[in-house]
């Protein structure tokens, strides 16, 4: 990890991330496509994962329940992550190690101490605030009220991410959106591996099993950042710990490609919703809307 770059775009957009891969898997082409065009992106992780599995043979003997140095390897894993999405400005909620991993939820480690979910929720917004205070983005990203898919750390950078837009009042970023699968893509891949051996969707019957997935009228943007799926795909690898090559990420890559890690879809929870195209008005582009020159200097 680096000193955070001088800010000298126009253009800032803060993500904000529970755990070193999340950043990856769900705005790593949005996040490469920014940071291509000279927007300023910025990432806040509130957790360095040490509570995440481990599945690098070799390296198990780091797990939370033994030398309990994951945390510190998947700061690492997430160095090289953003290096692949070219993401220079990347920090840590309050400092590396401030809050720890929560673990799945109901799970004892959701009572450790330092777990973020136990985290003050004023302190660690006022601790965000401080990063939009220096940024000043004017779009942020994080998750859904359900954290995307329910894990408490996730659930979390929800409610600090909205506290910090409230407490920021008049430099608060104009947009704010949720992470978000449009439910046709999840039944898109549910057809196409119904026979595979390597099916990721097996035992789910239907695409409202799974706890996450929109329907197409609530996404608001489509971000193509399919020029960007092989950066991605090499962040993707950078996290070695938390996703082997069997994963569905991997399968659904080789079966899609750029198609599939290229594409990537958000729900706007505050703002105003800028030009858009096709049948529900999706924007291409987060700043849409917003008289923020795509690539002039802050200077501008
Ligand atoms: C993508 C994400 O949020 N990963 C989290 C998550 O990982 C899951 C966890 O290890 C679970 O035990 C597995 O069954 C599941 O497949 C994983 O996705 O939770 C971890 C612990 O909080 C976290 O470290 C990881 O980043
Ligand atoms: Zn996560």
């Amino acid at each position: 990890m680096s000193e955070a770059p001088e800010i000298t775009s126009a253009r800032r957009i803060l993500f904000v991330h529970a755990h070193p891969d999340d950043e990856t898997i769900g705005t790593g082409a949005t996040m490469a496509r920014y940071a291509a065009a000279g927007a300023h992106v910025t990432l806040v992780t509130c957790t360095l994962g040490e509570e995440g599995e481990i599945h690098v043979p070799a390296l198990s003997g780091l797990a939370a329940n033994q030398a309990d140095q994951l945390g510190g390897y998947r700061i690492a894993e997430l160095d090289a992550a953003c290096a692949a999405l070219g993401v220079r400005d990347h920090r840590f909620l309050g400092g590396a190690g401030r809050f720890r991993d929560s673990g799945m939820m109901g799970l004892p480690t959701n009572d450790h101490p330092r777990a973020f979910w136990r985290a003050d929720l004023d302190f660690a917004a006022g601790l965000l605030l401080d990063v939009i205070r220096e940024v000043r983005p004017q779009v942020l990203v994080t998750y859904d009220p359900n954290g995307f898919y329910g894990h408490p750390d996730h659930i979390q950078a929800h409610r600090v991410a909205m506290r910090a837009v409230e407490l920021a009042g008049e430099i608060a970023p104009s947009k704010v959106y949720w992470t978000a699968v449009p439910r046709r893509v999840i039944e898109s891949g549910m057809k196409a591996f119904a026979e595979s051996s390597d099916n990721p969707f097996a035992g789910i019957d239907n695409a409202d099993d799974l706890p996450f997935g929109s329907p197409d009228e609530e996404i608001a943007a489509e971000v193509d950042g399919r020029k960007f799926a092989e950066a991605k795909f090499a962040a993707v690898q950078a996290h070695a710990t938390q996703i082997p090559p069997t994963n569905w990420l991997f399968t659904m890559a080789g079966s899609f490609g750029g198609d599939f890690m290229g594409m990537e879809y958000y729900r706007l929870a505050v703002g105003e919703k800028g030009p858009g195209n096709g049948p529900y008005g999706w924007e291409d582009d987060l700043f849409a809307g917003l008289d923020v020159p795509a690539t002039a200097p802050l200077s501008a």
